[in-house]
């Protein structure tokens, strides 16, 4: 193998929000969790990752640039999915380049890998999920490997939890498992994207420094010190997740509405009561709840569900397009941006929801009028610094055309 030979893959994967959440591992090395959790894959034409990977005889070491920057491929989770990966990895042929990769070279070369988000990464918007699912299903793709999504999902898990929800579009459950070696502590498909077309998500990410606490050490110290995670673990999730289930396949908005705003009010609960206490919500996660909740009540039936994640970025999730603009149009008169700002980077992703509001331009901002569910609702400019309007979307994909790859198809190294 002295040959010059670079082959590449490159695929596109989505991040996703749960609906019924994770927190509380009871194996901190294979992350395995405390309790099943349900998640809704966000359309990856607005947040997703794109990772190129390379195998060649002529690379001397794995390597990886996570948004053109090298970063060390040393942590337990990277190495354990590459092992993971490799122990699977199959014989490969490519007649036309004449390359013959045997099952057993996988184990001498060296990979090199470069990924994008294109969103902010650790931010609070699960870049470690897309990242890992896209790594390791790339390198399935590389490797040949026989395994199918819900099997891939068990390895990313090893990168991180909420990774394995992204090996699939639509809803998907994480079936905790019961083994102790992990392998049926998996991600499973409950409907495809198209099932429930008529969702349509709001994200607002709110301006917050850097998050204190990370989600492995914040569920780390919720299971170690609170009771109330004991309590949510053993006796309300698995209720919820079937009932979640139900809703979720009868697109009954009312009920989804109830249970994930349940949810996601329950886990903020749990990092409450751990000890020390975290606080992931700001005042403007609070204050849209708030917002949400009184709407809701005012229509008579839920038009939005919220759910937060660790940290004070708000996922809205309304249950048409209408209730959407209705939502936007309330969000932009109680957030409006900064003066200096322009709307086009203010409302990012699917923009065409705007047109639906009747908001065109920062003039129809300021000419919004208060909802009429909240006479005294008060303007807070330069408390959300963008909006993300998306929907449920697909899977991950593998990107055919080599010129969308991030490593250069002859040296193997970032373009
Ligand atoms: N594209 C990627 N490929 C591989 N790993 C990634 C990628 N993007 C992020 N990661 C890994 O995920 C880590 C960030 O995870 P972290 O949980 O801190 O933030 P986040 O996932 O953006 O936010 P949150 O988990 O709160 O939603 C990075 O330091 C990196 O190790
Ligand atoms: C609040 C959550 O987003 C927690 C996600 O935790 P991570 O998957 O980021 O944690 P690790 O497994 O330690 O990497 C809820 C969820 O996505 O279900």
């Amino acid at each position: 193998m002295g040959e010059k030979w670079v082959l590449m893959k490159t695929a596109q994967t989505p991040t996703n929000i749960a609906v019924i959440k994770y927190w509380g591992k009871r194996d901190e090395t294979l992350i395995l969790p405390v309790n099943d959790s349900i998640s809704v894959t966000l359309d990856p034409a607005h947040l997703c990752t794109t990772t190129t990977v390379a195998v060649s005889p002529a690379f001397q070491q794995d390597r990886m640039w996570l948004n053109g920057k090298e970063i060390s491929l040393s942590g337990g989770r990277y190495q354990n999915c590459l092992r993971e990966i490799r122990k699977r990895a199959r014989e490969v042929e490519d007649k036309e380049k004449g390359i013959k990769i045997e099952k057993e070279d996988w184990e001498k070369l060296h990979l090199h890998i470069a990924s994008y988000n294109n969103f902010p990464t650790a931010a609070g918007l699960a870049s470690s999920a897309a990242g890992f699912a896209c790594l390791v299903f790339a390198l399935a793709k590389l490797m040949n490997v026989e395994e199918d999504e819900s099997q891939l999902s068990a390895i990313a898990r090893q990168g991180s939890g909420s990774a394995c929800r992204s090996l699939f579009g639509g809803f998907v459950k994480w079936i905790m498992g019961k083994e102790e070696d992990g392998s049926d502590s998996l991600a499973v498909q409950l409907v495809d994207e198209k099932h429930w077309d008529d969702l349509f998500i709001i994200i607002a990410v709110v301006s917050s420094r850097q998050k204190e606490t990370s989600s492995t050490s914040g569920m780390r110290e919720s299971v170690e010190t609170s009771l109330l995670l004991q309590h949510r673990a053993k006796e309300v999730v698995p209720k919820r997740t079937l009932q979640m289930e139900e809703a979720i396949k009868n697109r009954d908005f009312a009920s989804f509405a109830k249970l994930t705003c349940a949810d996601s009010n329950q886990f903020h609960a749990v990092c409450l009561d751990t000890s020390p206490p975290i606080f992931y919500m700001n005042d403007t996660s609070h204050r849209i709840i708030s917002h949400v909740e009184k709407w809701n009540r005012s229509e008579g039936s839920p038009q939005v569900a919220y759910t937060f994640d660790a940290g004070p970025n708000a996922v809205l999730i309304a249950r048409d397009r209408k209730a959407a603009a209705q939502l936007l149009k309330r969000l932009l008169f109680s957030f409006p941006p900064n003066s200096d700002a322009d709307l086009d980077s203010y409302i990012i992703g699917d923009k065409t929801i705007l047109k639906e509001a009747g908001v065109e331009g920062m003039k129809d901002v300021e000419a919004l009028s208060p909802p009429p569910e909240n006479g005294a609702a008060q303007k807070c400019p330069g408390d959300v610094n963008y909006f993300i309007c998306t929907r449920p979307g697909k899977g991950p994909i593998l990107l055919s055309n080599e010129n969308v790859g991030l490593l250069d198809p002859e040296t193997g190294l970032p373009k």
